[in-house]
């Protein structure tokens, strides 16, 4: 039996997912809150991990270990960098790397460390199920690379960098961690995000413009998914 793991890195992402629930019991562990709940037999823990590739490993790691959950859903912003993306449009992450992790000095690429790889691969199995789910519900969805870094991007520079470095086509803050934990644990996951902003020197006033109309479309498109599931 399928146990859902749904994680969100700010309050803001989750709060249009738990929207869709009732009867929500909520469980205090490690600094955080875990909300179950029950969702068509389904059973559901959601979750924000705060900010940053270290908080979202630890959310991620706990709502599988400690929880028991054997999927893992991720709902939340991005910063664009593929100019297709457009404010409010939809990403699903197909591989995940992190922009800030550098032992260069030492001849090795951008974003690996020994035991590492550069990129992690999201299920795809979950991405075929989020694919169908947008044909037929007329969603424009775009499948590509986001890279994470612990640094809100609001310059054209660093933006630039993980282009070139990546030819990444979003960035944040949490995915590539929840990558590595669920890749490592053998769990099923997905990355959804949609764009907020376009991580240049505009970015911290779109993003707080965009915030909560981009998590709740990224959020509409999640709960659509997990009625598939
Ligand atoms: N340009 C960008 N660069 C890096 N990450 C992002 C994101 C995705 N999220 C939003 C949030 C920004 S920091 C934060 C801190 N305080 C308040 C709000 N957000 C962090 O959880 C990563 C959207 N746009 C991004």
């Amino acid at each position: 039996m399928t146990k859902l793991a749904i994680m969100g890195a700010m309050e803001e992402e989750i709060e249009p997912l738990l929207a869709h629930f009732e009867n929500v019991n909520v469980v205090e562990f490690a600094n955080n809150k875990y909300y179950e709940v029950n969702y068509n037999g389904l059973e559901i823990v959601i979750a924000y991990s705060k900010i940053g590739k270290v908080f979202a490993s630890l959310t991620a790691a706990t709502m599988i270990e400690k929880f028991g959950c054997d999927t893992l859903l991720f709902s939340g912003v991005a910063g664009g960098i593929n100019p297709e993306l457009k404010i409010g449009d939809l990403i699903v992450a197909d591989k995940l790397c992190q922009h800030d992790l550098d032992i260069t000095a030492f001849g090795h690429p951008n974003g690996y460390v020994p035991g590492g790889k550069v990129f992690v691969e999201t299920t795809k199995s979950l991405r075929e199920i989020a694919i169908k789910v947008a044909n037929e519900n007329n969603l424009k969805v775009i499948e590509g690379t986001i890279a994470t870094g612990d640094q809100f991007v609001h310059s054209t520079e660093r933006k630039d960098f993980i282009q070139s470095t990546f030819n990444a086509d979003a960035l944040e803050m949490e995915g590539a961690s929840v990558a590595v934990v669920c890749d490592a644990l053998n769990v099923p996951f997905f990355i959804l995000r949609a764009i907020s902003d376009t991580a240049d020197m505009d970015a911290g006033f779109d993003f707080d413009e965009f915030l909560k109309s981009s998590a709740k479309n990224s959020a509409d498109y999640l709960i659509k998914i997990v009625k598939e599931l």
